[in-house]
């Protein structure tokens, strides 16, 4: 079983509120046929916008869930056209702050041939509702259910030593131990790529492989449900 998460900057214009960017899920989609997998959406220019606007007001939560909904059968409808039949699960229902406390539908979901499709989300917490990123997500479900590898899809391909494109940055790798990189698509609540690194790390510490990877890499995602280690992604080691 695999933990692939899908993130928004490569499933969304992140510079854009509301901008689906159709295609890149159904492209990767036919990889993952066959292979059990727990599928995270990232929140992208679905909610970032809206938490960064509104905050996490009873107007704010609500406009960001209806939003989320709406990316959610986005994502559902594009998998489905390419043969993956995902179950969406509201984190909301099973999380409590970044503890799962109710893990029944994402297994009932996986033993049922499904893909359990989680996503970033507000959740409840000890004090009103917070944040929680699907890369948190990512984590959390791991710590639960042992996946063989993590994959994190982006727009680009890997981590960089600055942002992808600017003079003199190179991708990295091998990710071994904490490094100081700011970065994100865009509007970002949650902490790009900087949080990216610290919760592959934290994966990498339980002896599970974590890959970031583009989503236009079909070969390197293939690979990794193989098994294999594709040499075109940036890679977190245990
Ligand atoms: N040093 C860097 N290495 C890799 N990507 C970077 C870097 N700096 C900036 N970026 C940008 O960060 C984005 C990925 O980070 P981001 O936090 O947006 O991830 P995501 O998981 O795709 O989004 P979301 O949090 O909405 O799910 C890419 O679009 C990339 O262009
Ligand atoms: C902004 C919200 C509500 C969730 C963010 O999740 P992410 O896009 O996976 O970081």
């Amino acid at each position: 079983m695999y933990i692939v998460k899908f993130g928004g900057s490569a499933i969304t214009d992140k510079t854009k509120p509301y901008t689906y960017v159709k295609g890149r899920i159904s492209y990767i989609a036919s990889t993952l046929r066959g292979r059990p997998a727990v599928l995270i959406h990232g929140a992208g220019s679905f909610a970032h916008p809206h938490v960064k606007t509104y905050g996490l007001t009873p107007l704010g939560i609500a406009y960001t869930k209806a939003a989320l909904k709406r990316l959610t059968s986005y994502v559902i409808e594009e998998l489905a056209e390419a043969g993956v039949y995902a179950m969406p699960i509201e984190p909301s229902d099973i999380f409590w702050r970044d503890t799962p406390t109710r893990l029944e539908p994402i297994k009932h979901a996986l033993e049922n041939g499904l893909y359990p499709l989680l996503h970033g989300d507000i959740v409840p917490a000890d004090v009103g509702y917070v944040v929680i990123s699907g890369d948190d997500i990512a984590l959390q479900l791991t710590k639960a259910l042992k996946p063989n590898a993590v994959v994190f899809l982006m727009d680009v391909d890997g981590i960089y030593t600055a942002p992808p494109g600017t003079p003199g940055a190179s991708k990295i790798q091998r990710i071994e131990s904490d490094i100081d990189i700011e970065g994100t698509a865009g509007i970002d609540v949650t902490g790009g790529v900087r949080k990216k690194i610290a919760v592959g790390l934290a994966i990498a510490a339980l002896g599970i492989p974590v890959f970031y990877c583009s989503i236009m890499d079909r070969e390197a995602v293939e690979k990794i449900l193989e098994g294999k280690t594709p040499e075109s992604c940036t890679m977190a080691e245990p």
